[in-house]
């Protein structure tokens, strides 16, 4: 994790005040380009709804995914954090992930996407409401020790040193009022020490007796010879906003976070789901609806032919042919499964 401060102009994007850097962050450095560029574009932020969307990394390909799936499109130029939506009075702003919850959590901008791991360790999270789960960049936030080590235990580790991108989650587990140290009830204090990336290296270098780190396939810590003792956390990545009103934002502006969030649903709910349609003899309808029993319900049509009816339902993809061995076991004939482009569900 990166916690690098980039600068946005300052009559545009407020930058909330860095925090101290105990983290050892990266050098803030300007992300913007050519100052003509940047004046333009003051202008045409303040009547915009602004969105800070990870600007690389593990979330940034599927956040992009989902701006195009929900029709939202822009332009950015090369080396620009700031790109103008072409279709909507709303600018994406590019940080770092880790940058995010705290631009959110302060006004500077007035949604975000990020992962749940960087929220808890911002700080901010009493400061943030999720406003949707995105259902990438999905992960888990462990303790892990060398599998051959001495130390396989989280009490083990009191005292210890451990490598972790995520020190202030770390601290709590640690040096936390309930934490390791506290109940080992022997005066020991864990050091938790940042390290910035390929944390995993830190305990085969001998700088660690553990580490605190995501995990995702595992494929990274098995590499690395170690493994998961401890679950901090699991993570997604979100949609989130300030709990604080919007106050500065027009009624135009606040409706489209409203937009934002069920577009997105949208375009989320037609991965998840197919939609299923079949025929089946009224005698075997409700076996066939307890398969298909829909989101809400399923919709069920007459047929013409005596007997029969038609039905239709919202199916999740994973279980589709599962569920078409069933519906073809309970007597369903003629069962179709349609590829949902996008749609509206409830959220
Ligand atoms: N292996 C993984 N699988 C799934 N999601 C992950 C994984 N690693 C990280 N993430 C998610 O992606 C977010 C960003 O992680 P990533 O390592 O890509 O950060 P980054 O912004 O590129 O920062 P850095 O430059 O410090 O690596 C994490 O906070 C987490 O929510
Ligand atoms: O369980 P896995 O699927 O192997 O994923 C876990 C790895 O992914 C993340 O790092 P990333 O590759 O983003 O790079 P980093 O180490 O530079 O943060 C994380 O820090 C782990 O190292």
């Amino acid at each position: 994790m990166s916690t690098s401060t980039p600068i946005l102009p300052s009559t545009t994007v407020t930058p909330p005040p860095a925090e101290p850097s105990a983290m050892g962050g990266r050098a803030a450095k300007s992300s913007f380009g050519a100052e003509s560029t940047m004046s333009l574009l003051v202008d045409s932020l303040k009547d915009r709804l602004l969105f800070a969307v990870p600007k690389k990394g593990r979330l940034m390909e599927k956040t992009l995914e989902l701006l195009a799936g929900a029709d939202i499109k822009y332009n950015r130029a090369h080396r620009l954090d700031v790109a103008l939506v072409q279709n909507h009075p709303i600018a994406l702003v590019f940080l770092p992930a880790a940058d995010i919850p705290r631009f959110v959590a302060l006004g500077s901008v007035a949604l975000g996407i990020t992962g749940q791991d960087v929220i808890s360790e911002s700080t901010h999270a009493e400061q943030i409401v999720e406003l949707l789960q995105l259902g990438f960049g999905k992960c888990s936030l462990q303790v892990q020790v060398p599998v051959t080590g001495p130390i396989q235990t989280l009490e083990g580790l009191s005292g210890g040193r451990i490598a972790t991108s995520f020190e202030v989650l770390a601290a709590e587990l640690f040096n936390g009022p309930n934490g390791v140290d506290a109940k080992s009830n022997s005066n020991k204090k864990t050091k938790i020490e940042y390290v910035g990336g390929s944390v995993e290296a830190a305990c085969a270098l001998g700088m660690a007796d553990g580490i605190v780190d995501l995990v995702e396939s595992g494929d990274t810590m098995r590499a690395a010879g170690l493994h998961a003792i401890h679950t901090l956390m699991k993570s997604e990545a979100v949609l989130i906003t300030s709990k604080e009103p919007h106050s500065t934002l027009t009624p135009e502006l606040k409706s489209l976070i409203h937009l934002i969030k069920s577009r997105f649903a949208g375009v989320l709910a037609a991965k998840k789901y197919v939609y299923a349609s079949y025929n089946v003899e009224r005698k075997n309808l409700d076996k066939a609806l307890k398969i298909t029993p829909g989101r809400r319900a399923a919709t069920v049509s007459p047929l013409e032919t005596e007997g029969w009816v038609a039905v239709s339902s919202m199916v999740e993809r994973k279980e589709v042919a599962k569920t078409m061995d069933e519906l073809e076991k309970s007597g369903a004939e003629d069962i179709l499964i349609f590829a949902l482009d996008n749609c509206r569900v409830g959220i």
